[in-house]
């Protein structure tokens, strides 16, 4: 173990194994997550080290084998994938396997959307991988509006099948995950067209491959779509079909019919498999800027480098300016797995509704999920690069670690809904929400009070150590902003614009106002999430700077809109900085152990510089000579250099 992180260690002023079982959920929980890891991670076949030499097509073909083991395991350990264990171990594999949208969205969208006999036939095939799937939904042409995608599900009423088309070459499907070269079915979704009249996006289960030999079946044109920033294990492919016959019972009928068509009481439920991913990708926001975060102090915990005092060459992180950096990242780590938890009740209690057949909620959760998914991929892919930047050069080596998460992660602003689209879907909700009040839910219920202007009554540092106070700061920040943006698109119509045509006209302003509703949702959420947790005093005292930094950082960040809402003014934005600062100081002594309490394995991180022992600069040279270029001491295209040396210019 390396001395600065040891000594570290020992200045710590909490226990860093109670800070571990509370974000676990329990030391139950922790050692059954800690057990499943070490079933994957003492694997050789998740050997990562050479990562960065390999040909795709021999990641790919390492992504299936991986896929080959875990599904192993899952069969010994009778682990099913729609369990809590299965999201486990898909997190430690940063599902970048090509089965993954076989469990995350195939086999979810045949469990929440067809009949109780299409779930008996299916699901069975699907959870013993006796057919593999995938989600396939994106065309060439359309992405985001799902009403205007061109693949058609044509009803044949005299041989009981639906044909199914893409009518043009944007109508291909494009980039599903393990479309390319794995799966072998997939649910389409397709127009579906019955006695001549479109009833809109239905979901299809079309067969593309043999299961005798996985060759393409007739009609089935099908491939990868080459390759991309990230996920090189998975096959992102495309699909043309060209008029494929399936049976009449393929269609997923659970809220829909097809002959004499049955519409679903609310067309969205089709659309519910994305809401759940959007959901996970919370959590998973949380689970990208922790890993980000524990690579970059710890390196910053061993990296000295020039001088604060003459003859003194500190560790990085004793600079202001680098806590400034690196410490709001814990923080938002942390507030982003607390708002994860949020979510996932939502979820689960949205889900019981609906499978007792109220489908109201699921607006709510759809305004609600689009709205967080969007803010914390931003922030958190933000926040990653923040962390890569601030471990200097070697930040930039992939033995750093960073690019994996990254080049994964960055996906997450687009994929599952790109996420401006994500965000004006949350505002037309809120908006929806703040036209009638009553109607608001728990997490928009400031919008029910009258708002009466207010002013921070903020006049020391400890004001601002306050949860209310400071609650109450990104509420009025919101208020301001929405109430503002409601005025201007009723002035916009009021002077005879449609709603659309407003609608867009104001789409800025609705984009600050929705993040303004995101960032105070975070904030309050994370605050009485610590307030329901029982801890001991030293690690509350912890929590609490940490969790203020964050409400504070917040307010430092966008303080034009927190004065321009007239709830603050410049003296207090000063004492926040000022408390920034203070903050800062208090966390030093224990950030090396608060991102041990993230509790990474070293083969989750993959990292030179992130590794629990600290010894950096060994790892480092010892991934170098991992280079392929040098593999002889002179490399065999020393003949071209030879020339450039030799020549004449
Ligand atoms: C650590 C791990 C790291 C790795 C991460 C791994 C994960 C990787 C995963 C990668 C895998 C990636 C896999 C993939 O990427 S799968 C493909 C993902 N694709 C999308 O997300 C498409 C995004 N587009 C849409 O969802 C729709 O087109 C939108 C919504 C934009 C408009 O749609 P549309 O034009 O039809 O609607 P509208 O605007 O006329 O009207 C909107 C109305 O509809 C309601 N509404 C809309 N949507 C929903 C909904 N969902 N539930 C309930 N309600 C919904 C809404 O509340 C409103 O209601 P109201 O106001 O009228 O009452
Ligand atoms: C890694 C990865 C994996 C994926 N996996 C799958 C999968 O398994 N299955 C699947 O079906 N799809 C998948 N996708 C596709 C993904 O879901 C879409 O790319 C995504 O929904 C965005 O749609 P788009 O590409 O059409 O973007 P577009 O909507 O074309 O976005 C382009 C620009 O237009 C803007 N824009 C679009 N509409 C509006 C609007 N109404 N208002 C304001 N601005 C707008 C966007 O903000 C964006 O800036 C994947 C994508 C990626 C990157």
């Amino acid at each position: 173990m390396d001395a600065p992180l040891l000594k570290e260690r020992e200045r710590a002023t909490f226990n860093v194994t109670e800070l571990i079982h509370l974000l676990n959920g329990s030391e139950e929980e922790t050692k059954r997550r800690k057990e499943l890891e070490s079933w994957l991670y003492n694997n050789p076949v998740f050997r990562q080290d050479d990562r960065y030499q390999i040909s795709r097509e021999e990641v790919y073909e390492r992504g299936l084998q991986k896929t080959r083991e875990l599904v192993n395991l899952c069969r010994r350990k009778n682990i099913k994938f729609d369990s809590l264990d299965f999201a486990r171990l898909n997190i430690s594999t940063l599902e970048e396997l090509p089965f993954f949208l076989h469990v995350i969205m195939f086999i979810p969208t045949i469990r929440g959307q067809g009949t109780e006999e299409q779930k008996r036939k299916w699901l069975p095939l699907a959870e013993d991988l006796k057919i593999l799937g995938t989600y396939a939904q994106t065309e060439l042409g359309h992405g985001t509006f799902l009403r205007g995608l061109e693949t058609k599900a044509t009803y044949d009423v005299s041989s009981r099948e639906f044909i199914v088309n893409s009518p043009t070459i944007t109508s291909m499907k494009w980039w599903p995950g393990g479309l390319g070269k794995t799966c072998n079915y997939a649910v389409i979704a397709a127009q579906l067209y019955t006695k001549g009249k479109c009833y809109g996006i239905h979901m299809f289960i079309v067969q593309l491959r043999s299961l005798e030999d996985h060759k393409p079946l007739p009609g089935v044109t099908i491939g990868d779509i080459g390759n991309k920033y990230g996920f090189h294990t998975v096959d992102n492919g495309f699909l043309r079909l060209d008029n494929v016959r399936i049976p009449y019972e393929n269609m997923l009928m659970r809220y829909a019919k097809a002959c004499d068509y049955i519409p679903p009481v609310n067309p969205k439920i089709n659309y519910g498999t994305m809401t759940s991913i959007r959901v996970d990708l919370v959590k998973d926001a949380s689970v990208i800027l922790a890993a980000a975060s524990t690579i970059a102090i710890r390196y910053s915990a061993v990296r000295h480098q020039t001088e604060i005092r003459p003859g003194e060459e500190p560790p990085v992180l004793d600079y202001i300016t680098q806590q400034f950096k690196l410490f709001p990242q814990i923080a938002t780590a942390i507030a982003f797995h607390f708002a994860g938890d949020y979510m996932h009740r939502i979820y689960d209690k949205v889900q019981s509704e609906i499978f007792d057949g109220h489908l109201s909620a699921i607006t709510e959760l759809h305004g609600i999920s689009a709205g967080l998914k969007a803010f914390t991929t931003d922030t958190s892919i933000a926040g990653v690069e923040i962390c890569r930047r601030a471990c200097g050069g070697h930040g930039y080596s992939n033995a750093s670690g960073f690019q994996r998460f990254y080049e994964n992660w960055l996906g997450s602003a687009t994929y599952e809904g790109e996420n401006t689209v994500m965000y004006l879907q949350a505002a037309r909700y809120l908006f929806k929400c703040y036209d009638n009040p009553k109607e608001a839910p728990e997490t928009m219920s400031y919008l029910r009070y009258p708002q009466n202007k207010m002013e921070w009554n903020v006049k020391s540092a400890d004001d601002v150590s306050n949860y209310a106070t400071l609650i109450t700061a990104f509420e009025q920040r919101a208020l301001s902003k929405i109430s503002s943006t409601a005025k201007k698109l009723k002035n916009l119509t009021h002077y005879g614009m449609n709603r659309n045509d407003a609608w867009n006209a104001a789409s800025v302003d609705i984009l600050h106002s929705i993040k303004a509703h995101c960032h105070y949702f975070i904030v309050k959420n994370y605050m009485q999430s610590l307030n329901h947790l029982k801890m001991s005093s030293p690690l509350r005292q912890v929590m609490t700077a940490v969790a203020l930094l964050y409400a504070n950082y917040g307010i430092d960040e966008h303080a034009g809109d927190f004065l321009e809402s007239g709830f603050m003014n410049g003296k207090q934005i000063n004492l926040v900085r000022a408390k920034i600062l203070q903050l800062l100081k208090e966390i030093r002594v224990n950030a090396v152990a608060i991102v041990d309490s993230f509790d990474f394995d070293d083969r989750f991180l993959r990292s030179a510089l992130g590794a629990y022992d600290g010894n950096v600069y060994n790892r480092l040279f010892k991934w170098a000579k991992l280079s392929p270029l040098n593999k002889t001491e002179v490399h065999s295209s020393y003949k071209y250099l030879r020339r450039i040396l030799q020549s004449k210019l």
